[in-house]
């Protein structure tokens, strides 16, 4: 295939008289290194620039499209297929199956009565007309970064959706080589072992009972240009990336690279974190299953904390930059009195501090339970001790263990309070949260997810992350959800429900709230300490 063949030439199916369509090449602020890798473990941000393309589609009254790239926007004479779907017995039932191709989702649902339309998503779903023959799709999926509950479900459902659905049987696992582990270790860099894992329905079917991912995964650096290569090689024309912010944009750079060489091949993200710290979508897979296993963590934090003299419970919840499973957990939970998470920095010693306000409930309750997010109060930390300014392979910071610190510094400050004795019991259920297998809620969404991803493959989309918005699925340009984290928004109703609910103090003096001039400001005065602004998560805003 020459490659004047994929000079850009927009895919017409959104067919509608009233849009525009523009597709604008632009520079994307996908990282172009990695701090701690070097050049040559990382050519993919080093070497390949991962130019995106945003397809930008307008209509009437304010309405924009952030559409996602598709094979004909390089390829465009591919033939198409009738859908297998509208033969199989299972679904010939279901009426309007077919998502149409004008379908859309907006991204913000409470609007103004003169408000413009704003942005919307395309809809995911199967489509009548397919780019791919059942029998010519070669499939691989991969996972990387941290581990999440779900991550064996997606495998599953997408090995069955592209079985059971569109009759491919041709599913490779992306796998750790353990034989050669200098070379490969699962994730990114499992594309360059020989040897991948044959997936069927029959060698999936009780996976989703298990945590982890069967796949192995891996964080650090990982050369997009290999990687490519291999999926040339072996005539993979289907990748199904299922990752975090970090694998999302590594995503990007591999569909760039595969765009840039004319293939074939649909590149389909499923975005993976516990945190829940990914933009645009409303939650990501695994959180509700983290959320209720921190339950019994706290749970025994309160029972060890009612069963001493002024009993302490601390709690350690995963979040490194946003604190969403500490803050639901302490919503569901009510045994909480003190949450603390990375976007609310909070003082210990003082009028209104931490210390003041443990003293106060000890003194009112006899016991007390503190949550606390890993990213919460780091800087603090780094105050008190010498800063250590480390990262891990993927170039995510090494945060100082919050929890160990913050309960040796209630010890001190009650021995130096002669009258008071405490009892503080420390638990860090962290790595046994992440490792358990997902809940049947979560089962469910990672199943819709799956089978957004394949439908949007096999209706010839790529380039894209499939994500839940507004309670709708849609497919979302790469870019989109890399570009900045989601973030607790704490000027919202959710956290106002938190703190009352726990009677903390807000950490903010009254000073602070006078002089913010909006609601924005007083956001931005708050995380200005931890990282950029995220958007608030539409579940936070919403409810
Ligand atoms: N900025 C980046 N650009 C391109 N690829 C990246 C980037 N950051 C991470 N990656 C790739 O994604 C993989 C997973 O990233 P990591 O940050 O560890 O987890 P997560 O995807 O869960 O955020 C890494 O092994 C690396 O190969
Ligand atoms: O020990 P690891 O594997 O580096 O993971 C720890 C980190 O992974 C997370 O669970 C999620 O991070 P990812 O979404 O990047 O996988 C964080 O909450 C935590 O800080
Ligand atoms: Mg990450």
């Amino acid at each position: 295939m020459k490659p004047d063949r994929c000079d850009s030439k927009p895919h017409s199916s959104t067919g509608s008289q009233i849009l525009r369509l523009e597709v604008r090449n632009f520079l994307p602020r996908v990282r172009s290194s990695l701090p701690s890798l070097t050049a040559a473990a990382s050519p993919t941000m080093a070497g390949i620039k991962p130019e995106c393309t945003l397809k930008i589609v307008k209509g009437e009254f304010g309405y924009v499209l952030e559409d996602v790239p598709h094979l004909t926007d390089y390829l465009p004479d591919l033939p198409t297929y009738s859908n297998p779907l509208q033969d199989n017995p299972a679904y010939s039932v279901v009426k309007q199956y077919f998502v149409d191709h004008d379908d859309t989702v907006p991204k913000k649902v409470v609007v103004q009565k003169e408000s413009p339309r704003g942005i919307h998503f395309r809809r995911a779903g199967p489509r009548q007309r397919v780019y791919f023959e059942s029998d010519d799709v070669l499939a691989c999926i991969v996972t990387c970064g941290g581990l999440c509950p779900g991550l064996n479900t997606v495998i599953r459902e997408i090995v069955c959706g592209l079985s059971y659905m569109y009759g491919v049987n041709h599913i490779l696992g992306i796998e750790a080589d353990i034989l050669n582990s200098k070379e490969a270790y699962g994730g990114y860099r499992g594309f360059y072992a020989r040897n991948t894992i044959q997936l069927s329905p029959k060698s999936v079917n009780d996976i989703h009972k298990r945590g982890g991912t069967i796949l192995g995964t891996s964080r650090g650096g990982h050369d997009t240009s290999k990687i490519v290569d291999n999926i040339q090689d072996r005539g993979i024309n289907q990748v199904y990336i299922i990752g975090g912010d970090g694998t999302q944009k590594g995503a990007a750079a591999i569909f760039e690279e595969i765009r840039r060489r004319c293939l074939k091949v649909s590149v389909v993200g499923i975005p993976k974190t516990i945190d829940n710290d990914i933009a645009i979508i409303d939650k990501s897979f695994g959180f509700d299953t983290a959320v209720e296993e921190a339950q019994r963590a706290i749970n025994a934090a309160h029972v060890e904390a009612e069963s001493g003299e002024n009993g302490i419970g601390v709690v350690k919840l995963m979040g490194r930059y946003s604190g969403f499973i500490a803050m639901y957990a302490t919503l569901a939970s009510r045994d909480v009195d003190c949450c603390l998470i990375p976007e609310s920095p909070f003082y210990l010693e003082g009028k209104g501090g931490l210390f003041e306000y443990i003293e106060k409930t000890l003194k009112e309750n006899g016991h007390m339970v503190i949550v606390v997010a890993e990213g919460a109060g780091q800087d603090l930390i780094a105050e008190s001790m010498k800063s250590m300014e480390h990262e891990d392979a993927s170039g995510n910071k090494l945060l100082l263990d919050v929890g160990l610190w913050l309960s040796q510094r209630i010890k001190d400050y009650f021995a130096r309070r002669q009258r008071m004795v405490i009892n503080l019991k420390y638990i860090d259920p962290t790595y046994m949260i992440r490792a358990i297998p997902s809940n049947a809620s979560d089962n469910v969404y990672c199943t819709l997810l799956a089978q957004s991803a394949v439908h949007g493959a096999m209706a010839g989309y790529t380039g894209f992350t499939v994500g839940l918005v507004n309670g709708r699925h849609t497919y979302i340009p790469f870019e989109r959800v890399t570009e900045q984290g989601n973030k607790v928004i704490i000027t919202d109703r959710m956290w106002a429900r938190l703190l009352s609910s726990t009677n903390q103090p807000s950490f903010l003096s009254s000073k602070d709230v006078e002089e913010a001039d909006s609601a924005d400001d007083l956001q931005k005065l708050t995380v200005d300490k931890t990282e950029s602004l995220g958007n608030g998560s539409p579940i936070e805003n919403a409810i």
